[in-house]
């Protein structure tokens, strides 16, 4: 039976809020619209696969797609050195990996300096930061990547939640689209849209993988989104992530040293990189290949026999590390050679190599 428009939809994702209004919407017979930002601020890390599939499964679907490039706010959040010409060249890179991830041609880019130039976008972001708390603002800093504490850096900090919320009401999409990390500003705009007779916005939230070095110590009384952001892999933290653009022994070399507990799957990467992005294309088969006085080779034909192998001891670390490498080059492979072959996306990422990483 072939599965149907909401199924794609909420396929690999961790939590719709709400999915009977997703539903409806579907159903509707509309025009349906969604949308998704990133701040462009450096290289592109395989965590990012997991919205860029979703964008795949969406525009699939028939939604009507808008990425936006939020520089104004990558500038608010240090990013780059707040040097706002290489960070449109970080925009203009992530263009290049959307289109080798082959989602580019079904959607619209719009960037945060088109927004801001608009004096209408001003006028929503005063009744937003109007209907809501500081503290709530503050709360909502994890979104960027930081604590509440840090709004005391400097005082654009607590506009970036607002920006946010106001880009949803602006772009006046259906669906806003993102990480698990960016629940706060989807909660926020759901609660502000309610007051102010706006449209609510629907939020669809994708798993976080976790970085290479695995969870970090804050976990007691925090909640869940901010938990993940915590432990995210992150491109402000490159000593925690896969590159898109890694060569295959880095990518080797990376999985190989990355935290893996023996029997433990949760906020260990390698099992998530499994669950989030291999076993999500279709027809995917974990080979492990050992010899056989370690059980020889096996296969696993989906996540949950993976896991439940791993979890009863029955796969070694090391054996699930080198089939997950392999697969995860032979998922690369495609991408990386796509990428490489346009001049321009390798002399930006020349470029972005070199550029600090601020924050
Ligand atoms: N490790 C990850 N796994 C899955 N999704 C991620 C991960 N990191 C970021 N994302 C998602 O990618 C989108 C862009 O996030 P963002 O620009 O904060 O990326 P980042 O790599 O964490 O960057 P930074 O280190 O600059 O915060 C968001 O929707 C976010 O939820
Ligand atoms: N906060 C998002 C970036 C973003 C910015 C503006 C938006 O409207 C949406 C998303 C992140 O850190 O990845």
């Amino acid at each position: 039976m072939s599965k149907s428009r909401f199924d794609i939809a909420v396929r690999n994702t961790l939590e719709v809020v709400l999915p009977e209004e997703l539903s409806q919407k579907l159903e509707s017979g509309q025009r349906v619209t969604g949308y998704l930002g990133f701040e462009p601020s450096g290289l592109v890390h395989v965590g990012w696969l997991i919205w860029m599939f979703k964008v795949r499964d969406l525009t699939s679907i028939g939604v009507d797609f808008t990425v936006l490039e939020a520089t104004w706010h990558a500038y608010i959040n240090d990013k780059l050195g707040g040097d706002m010409d290489m960070i449109r060249k970080a925009a203009r890179f992530v263009r290049h990996v959307l289109r080798a991830v082959g989602v580019e041609s079904n959607i619209r880019f719009v960037d945060a300096e088109e927004l801001v130039s608009n004096e209408s976008y001003w006028g929503l972001l005063l009744k937003a930061a109007k209907a809501t708390s500081l503290a709530r603002v503050k709360r909502a800093l994890t979104i960027m990547g930081r604590r509440a504490e840090e709004a005391e850096l400097d005082s654009s900090k607590v506009i970036y939640p607002l920006m946010q919320v106001t880009d949803i009401f602006y772009l006046g999409v259906d669906i806003a689209l993102g990480g698990m990390d960016q629940r706060k500003a989807h909660m926020l705009a759901r609660d502000i849209a309610e007051k102010l007779g706006f449209k609510k916005p629907i939020a669809v939230h994708t798993p976080i993988l976790t970085g290479l070095s695995g969870p970090g110590r804050r976990m007691e009384g925090l909640e869940v989104d901010d938990v993940l952001a915590d432990a995210k892999m992150s491109k402000s933290k490159p000593e925690t992530a896969i590159f898109i653009h890694d060569s295959p022994e880095e990518v080797e070399s990376k999985v190989m040293r990355a935290y893996c507990p023996p029997r433990v799957v949760e906020f260990n990467p390698v099992m998530e990189l499994n669950k989030y992005l291999l076993f999500q294309q279709e027809g995917f088969r974990l080979v492990v290949e050992r010899p056989e006085k370690y059980g020889g080779t096996v296969v696993y034909n989906d996540y949950y026999e993976l896991e439940r192998a791993y979890v009863e001891g029955k796969l070694h670390p090391l054996d699930l590390k080198k089939a997950t490498a392999q697969s995860l080059n032979k998922l690369l492979e495609d991408i990386r050679r796509r990428l490489f072959s346009s001049g321009e996306a390798v002399a930006l990422l020349e470029e972005l190599r070199h550029a600090k990483v601020t924050r």
